[in-house]
């Protein structure tokens, strides 16, 4: 790009995915970062906050009210959901394009919203604006959005893992379960009882049983490809491990299958998708950290007569802020790989 680099905004940037939006962009060959915000820290170097970025970003965070005095061309939402909507309502004339990483704009009305989330809803209207930013799913109704509605973390993984066999509707209805693992920055910055090293360390227990939110996100997207409702059992598990989500899905189909023939549908379907991975070996959550990657291996069980089809990707980036660039990239017509193109870091 030639032109003016992208004035961006990163609102919440004292948290995980914030911070990891701050790294993207900053190495981001045609973004300029304008403004970081956090209402806890006003005033302090980002590096203060976040040392890894000390000599490289040490502006000071300023209060999310400085953001609409600025000319911006794209403000991303690291906030928690709940908070997201009212600056998206705010922000809406500021002529900004919004990538809202919280779960606010990803479902399908405010009834629902309310019901799964267990809060009122202040802005509805914002649902029938907000594209769900799954590149996979929607690029080309993401290229021509105003507001996009960042994918959860465990949906993008779950998602990813079956949406070949939805889209050629092969599912059986009501056999699909969806065994989830996350590392704990998916609870984000803030410690609780839950996420504390003494309940981690060493220890692996499911949570959010029968009703975690991100059930209904996963059932209206996957439905959404198959062109008819869908349920799914869906799963949890905190993991002792800072960043990554494994899935495991299971499905039975209404045809026959073998290897071949699964391996050819998911080739298909993600064939000219950079990025995500079809692996010939069951991925593990180290293949893909640190980068943009969805990792998906898919086997037919011959015995059980069942799919079992595992996906990986880090959270806080396929799971958050590398999809959430990978949105913005679309929405202002750059090859979609800019500034994304990290291998993954293993060990
Ligand atoms: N972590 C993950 O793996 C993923 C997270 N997400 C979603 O992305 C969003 C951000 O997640 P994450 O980075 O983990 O969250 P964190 O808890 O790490 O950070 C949240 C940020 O929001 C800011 N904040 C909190 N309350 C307010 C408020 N009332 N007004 C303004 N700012 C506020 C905090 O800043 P301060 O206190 O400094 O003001 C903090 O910087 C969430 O909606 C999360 O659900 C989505 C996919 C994956
Ligand atoms: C490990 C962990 O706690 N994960 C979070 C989900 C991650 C996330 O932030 O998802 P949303 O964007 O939909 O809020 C949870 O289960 O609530």
């Amino acid at each position: 790009m030639s032109h003016q680099k992208l004035k961006v905004a990163i609102v919440g940037a004292s948290g995980f995915t914030g911070s990891e939006l701050a790294r993207l962009l900053l190495n981001h060959p045609d973004v300029s970062i304008s403004i970081i915000t956090s209402e806890s820290h006003v005033g302090k170097p980002f590096s203060d906050l976040h040392p890894q970025f000390f000599n490289r970003l040490d502006i000071p965070l300023e209060s999310a009210d400085q953001v609409s005095k600025m000319d911006l061309d794209v403000i991303f939402l690291a906030l928690p959901h709940g908070v997201s909507m009212d600056f998206v309502a705010k922000w809406k004339d500021l002529g900004a394009k919004i990538i809202d990483l919280s779960g606010d704009f990803r479902l399908s009305s405010k009834d629902v919203y309310e019901e799964w989330y267990q809060k009122k809803h202040s802005y509805p209207i914002g649902f029938s604006e907000a594209v769900y930013g799954l590149p996979e799913l929607f690029a080309k109704k993401i290229a021509d959005a105003r507001l996009v509605a960042n994918p959860g973390c465990y949906p993008t993984a779950s998602i990813l893992s079956l949406a070949p066999l939805y889209a050629k509707q092969l599912v059986e209805e009501g056999s699909v379960i969806i065994d989830a693992k996350s590392g704990l920055t998916g609870a984000g910055v803030k410690a609780n009882p839950t996420t504390h090293f003494s309940n981690v360390n060493e220890n692996f227990k499911a949570y959010g049983i029968a009703g975690h939110r991100h059930t209904i996100e996963i059932e209206e997207q996957l439905g959404g490809i198959a062109g008819s409702n869908t349920t799914v059992q869906f799963t949890p598990h905190l993991l002792p491990v800072d960043r990554g989500i494994l899935v495991t899905s299971y499905a039975k189909l209404k045809t026959e299958m073998n290897q071949e023939k699964l391996t050819e549908i998911y080739a298909e379907y993600y064939q000219d998708k950079p990025f995500v991975r079809l692996r010939n070996q069951a991925p593990g959550i180290k293949d893909v950290r640190g980068s943009h990657f969805c990792d998906v291996f898919p086997t037919w069980d011959e015995r059980t007569q069942k799919v079992i089809s595992i996906s990986v990707i880090d959270n806080l980036l396929k799971g958050a802020a590398s999809q959430a660039v990978h949105n913005m990239n679309l929405m202002f017509d750059l090859p979609e790989a800019t500034g994304l193109n990290h291998i993954p870091l293993k060990p």
